[in-house]
């Protein structure tokens, strides 16, 4: 199975929310890695059909997907960012609604919802509202419709943020389990989230396509590029304006600075093996505005 696309481009107005976008998804997790407003969430509702692009094509093996229209919507799963939740429909209600939506028999929603509550840890909480449930909880509630119709192709936007690092956790392992025989696409600005999930990672900046790869092939050409220097508090300020640093740790005997140079930074600048927050910084440069930097105390 393939989705091709082609030009994708998205206009509001005169802003260009997507530029151009071409790129060919087979099966297996693609992880769509971008800054605040770099249009992921753009991409992920032209994909879902809930907004049509302004210019460019979507094929799915060959067929445009606005044509198939109702035959592609059947193969899809989607949780978008903000998902409209009854908040007087408990879990099991809404699940079946949303069953009923997507054209499921009686019998068939019936073995699906039970069998899904039971997947994400819900059937106890089947009869509370939905308003009553924590973000965690409530995004269990989200993946479980996305999948109601084993869709062949998963679609979920920021499913992570808000939610706490333990339900965060219990949120991938749930999607890793789905990976197998679809393509599952998930926009994150977390990278945390594409550590172990993703098997693609697209980068999009201000609506341009940068790259895709494996995290492993990414990671690979920033070898060199990644380095530690243990330097004083009075020097870090040269570093920061210097170089894109990451990571700053405090220890008893100084500091020891995490940045991005093509070159030797200083004499005792020790090389590092890239990791995906130095990917994330080479590429949108705003850890330090969209993140606080972690200062561990050793
Ligand atoms: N309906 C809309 N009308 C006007 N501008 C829009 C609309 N939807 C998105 N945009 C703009 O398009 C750009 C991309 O937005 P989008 O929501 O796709 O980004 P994003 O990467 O998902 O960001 P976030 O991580 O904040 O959700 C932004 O500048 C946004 O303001």
């Amino acid at each position: 199975m393939e989705l091709t696309l082609s030009r994708v481009t998205k206009k509001f107005g005169k802003k260009t929310a997507l530029d151009s976008i071409s790129v060919t998804l087979r099966e297996g997790v693609c992880g769509i890695l971008g800054a605040n407003g770099s249009g992921k969430s753009t991409l992920m509702r032209i994909l879902a059909t809930v907004m049509r692009p302004t210019d460019g094509s979507i094929l799915l093996d060959g067929k445009d997907i606005f044509q198939l229209d109702a035959d592609y919507r059947t193969l899809i799963g989607y949780l978008p960012q903000q998902v409209g939740y009854y908040r007087n429909f408990s879990a099991e209600r809404f699940l079946h609604y949303m069953a009923s939506l997507k054209g499921l028999t009686k019998a068939q929603a019936n073995k699906k919802v039970e069998e899904m509550l039971q997947w994400v840890g819900m059937e106890q909480h089947r009869h509370e509202k939905i308003g009553k449930y924590s973000g965690g909880m409530k995004q269990r509630i989200g993946i479980a419709q996305a999948l109601l119709n084993d869709p062949k192709i998963l679609i979920v936007d920021e499913p992570t943020a808000g939610l706490d690092p333990k339900e965060r956790i219990r949120f991938r392992n749930l999607l890793a389990a789905t990976a197998t025989n679809r393509i599952v696409l998930l926009s994150t600005h977390i990278v945390s989230d594409l550590e172990y999930l993703a098997n693609n990672i697209m980068i999009i900046k201000d609506g341009h396509f940068v790259q895709m790869d494996t995290p492993t092939a990414l990671l690979k050409a920033m070898n060199g590029n990644v380095w530690t220097v243990a330097t004083t508090n009075e020097l870090l300020a040269d570093y920061q304006q210097n170089y894109k640093v990451g990571n700053i740790i405090r220890r008893e005997n100084g500091i020891v600075v995490r940045l991005l140079a093509d070159e030797k930074p200083s004499r005792q600048a020790v090389k590092a093996v890239p990791n995906l927050e130095d990917l994330y910084l080479y590429h949108f440069d705003d850890l330090n505005e969209t993140r606080p930097i972690s200062l561990h105390q050793n």
